[in-house]
């Protein structure tokens, strides 16, 4: 669905931020976009919505390159953005202003995540919280149906109920043809939702991979002082330490932890990207 082709950016002359960056997304697929601060997680969620054109290379949606921001590419892609402005109208007018450049917009599933939310529809949308107005946008990118979603850091803002909310409407939203791209640092918010893991470093993507291959390929323990297990990638922690290992067939099921994942991936990424190769 998504063909990012030797992608190349800088916002500044002589200040590469992208070098050649590739990267495929397939619909049926929530990925988790993560980097330090400055990798470029933003920058890339506006080229993939064309907002800003690539110096070299190029940024396919569903088959035509997103600089040519053709009415019918732009209408399957919906950027929610970190920082926005909405306008003095309620959330109905909203709607009915803006689902026209969404032909499958579908206004009773916004409704009902509204309602989950608990978000007032009749009141100006300048006139919600930060929180309440990130949760308008998530409905409305959700009832778009457009078959790519980029999200900056969408749950930042959310208090903790909204926030279990998010994960329980994501996890029942249809995304079989659907593709969500969602770059956050909040990574325990993202953790039952994303099914594939992206890390952006140094202008590349040095990391990605299905959370099933994560699973069966590396397991995350913590292990006493003791331990004379070898670890990829550890950090101490109270006890102990907190450890990434290559998995091996006496190896039991550990639930991945994506902090650890992480930080293992920005140190050692030779060495974890080596055991996913067969
Ligand atoms: N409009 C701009 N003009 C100049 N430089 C910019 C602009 N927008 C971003 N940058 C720079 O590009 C780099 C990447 O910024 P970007 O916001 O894409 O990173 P990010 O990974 O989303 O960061 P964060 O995790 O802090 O949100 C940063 O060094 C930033 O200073």
């Amino acid at each position: 669905m998504v063909t990012v082709e030797k992608l190349t950016f800088a916002f500044q002359k002589n200040e590469p931020l992208f070098t050649g960056l590739d990267m495929r997304l397939e619909a049926g697929n929530t990925y988790g976009l993560f980097g330090l601060n400055g990798a470029g997680k933003t920058t890339l969620l506006n080229q993939l919505s064309g907002m800003l054109f690539p110096h070299k290379g190029s940024c396919t949606v569903l088959g035509e390159n997103v600089k040519k921001r053709l009415p019918k590419t732009m209408s399957e892609i919906y950027i929610l953005p970190e920082q926005f402005d909405l306008p003095k109208i309620d959330a109905e007018i909203y709607a009915e202003l803006h689902a026209p450049f969404y032909p499958r917009f579908d206004h009773t599933y916004l409704s009902e995540i509204l309602n989950e939310f608990q978000v007032d529809r009749q009141k100006n949308l300048t006139e919600l919280s930060y929180g309440q107005r990130k949760k308008f946008l998530i409905a409305f990118a959700l009832s778009t149906n457009s078959k790519l979603v980029l999200m900056d850091e969408p749950t930042n803002g959310l208090d903790i109920p909204s926030k279990s909310q998010f994960r329980k409407i994501m996890a029942a939203s249809d995304q079989s043809n659907r593709c969500f791209l969602i770059s956050t640092h909040q990574v325990r918010d993202l953790d039952s939702i994303i099914d594939h893991v992206i890390v952006l470093n140094n202008g590349k993507i040095i990391f990605q991979q299905s959370v099933m291959d994560i699973s069966t390929t590396l397991s995350f323990e913590k292990l006493s002082d003791d331990s004379d297990k070898i670890a990829l990638y550890s950090e101490d922690v109270f006890g102990g330490k907190a450890a990434i290992i290559s998995k091996n067939k006496s190896s039991k099921e550990t639930q991945i932890d994506l902090e650890l994942l992480f930080n293992g991936i920005i140190q050692k990424q030779e060495l974890i990207n080596n055991q996913f190769k067969s």
